[in-house]
C-alpha cells in the first residue's frame, strides 16, 4: 500500500465484488424503481450559490483522519438540523471500514427531509453507481485520483444515464485538466490530500482560476468559519462542503445558520 486513499480503494474493489455476486444491476435498477426521483443536485446548489453561498452539509460519523468524530450519531436528526440551519444538499458517507458510514444513514438522512443527497463513497466500479440510486441517492463522487479516465468517463455516464449529478473532486492541476475532459461541471476541490491528509484551504485558491467555463465550484475540507467562507468566495467559490466543524458542534443547526450568515 503506497498511501491512504490506494489502500481505501484497494479495500473497496474487494467489498464491490462481494456485493455485486449479490445482486446484479438489473436488479439494483429494479429496486431503484421505487425511490422518489432523483431530487436535483446540481440544481439545488446553483440556484443557492445565484444569490448567497451554497452548502452540501455532510453526515459524518468518524473518519482515517481523525478517527470518531460525532459519538451522539443520530442520521436523521442531523440532517434535520442541516436542513434548518440553511444547508443546500447534504453528503452522506456510506463507507463502513473507514468512516464507520452504512447505507441506511443515507436512506434515513433523505426520508428525514426534502434535500438532494450525495453517496459520499468511494466509486471504483459503474456497479456503484445502481447501488448508490437504489439507496436513493441523486448524487455521486468521482475522485479523479483513484480512476483512470475511461472508468471516470463510464461512473459519469452510469450517473446520468439514472438521472444523478457528479460532483467530480480534484487536488491538484493535473486532476483539474483530467476532470474537464468530463461533462459534469460540479467540480469539488478537495483541499484535503487524500494521501496525506494535509489540509490547506489555499488549495481552492490555487485551483480556482483552471476550472473549465461553466463550472459551479466546491471547496471541500478543511472549512471550519464564516470567514473561510468569505476568504474562498473572493476567488469565486461560493459552494462548500463542510464535514466535521459542523459535526463536532452540539447545537448543529445553529452552527449552520452560523457558517452561512455569520
Ligand atoms: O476526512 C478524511 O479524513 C478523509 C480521509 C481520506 C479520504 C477522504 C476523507 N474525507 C472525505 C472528505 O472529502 C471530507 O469528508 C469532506 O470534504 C468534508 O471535510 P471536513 O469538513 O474537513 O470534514
Amino acid at each position: 500500500m503506497s498511501d491512504k486513499l490506494t489502500e481505501i480503494c484497494e479495500t473497496k474493489r474487494d467489498e464491490v465484488e462481494e456485493r455485486k455476486a449479490v445482486a446484479s444491476i438489473s436488479t439494483l435498477d429494479a429496486h431503484a424503481v421505487h425511490q422518489s426521483a432523483p431530487r436535483g443536485f446540481e440544481a439545488a446548489l446553483r440556484r443557492k450559490a445565484a444569490d448567497h453561498f451554497a452548502l452540501i452539509a455532510e453526515i459524518k460519523k468518524a473518519s482515517p483522519s481523525k478517527g470518531l468524530i460525532r459519538p451522539d450519531f443520530r442520521p436523521a436528526e442531523h440532517a434535520k438540523a442541516y436542513e434548518r440551519g440553511g444547508a443546500a444538499c447534504l453528503s452522506v458517507l456510506t463507507d463502513a471500514p473507514y468512516f464507520q458510514g452504512h447505507e441506511d444513514y443515507l436512506m434515513e438522512a433523505r426520508e428525514a427531509v426534502s434535500l438532494p443527497v450525495i453517496r459520499k463513497d468511494f466509486m471504483v466500479d459503474p456497479w456503484q453507481v445502481a447501488e448508490a440510486r437504489a439507496i436513493g441517492a441523486d448524487a455521486i463522487l468521482i475522485i479523479v485520483a483513484a480512476l483512470d479516465d475511461t472508468l471516470m468517463a463510464e461512473i459519469e455516464a452510469a450517473a446520468h444515464e439514472r438521472g444523478m449529478d457528479c460532483l467530480v473532486e480534484v487536488h491538484n492541476e493535473a486532476e483539474m485538466e483530467r476532470a474537464a475532459r468530463l461533462t459534469s461541471r460540479l467540480i469539488g476541490v478537495n483541499n484535503r490530500n487524500l494521501k496525506t491528509f494535509v489540509t490547506d484551504i489555499g488549495t481552492t485558491e490555487r485551483l480556482a482560476p483552471l476550472a473549465p467555463e461553466g463550472t459551479l465550484l466546491v471547496a471541500e475540507s478543511g472549512i471550519n468559519a464564516h470567514a473561510d467562507l468569505q476568504r474562498l468566495s473572493q476567488c469565486g467559490a461560493r459552494t462548500f462542503l463542510v464535514g466535521e466543524s459542523l459535526m463536532r458542534q452540539s447545537d448543529v443547526e445553529a452552527a449552520t445558520r452560523a457558517l452561512l450568515e455569520g
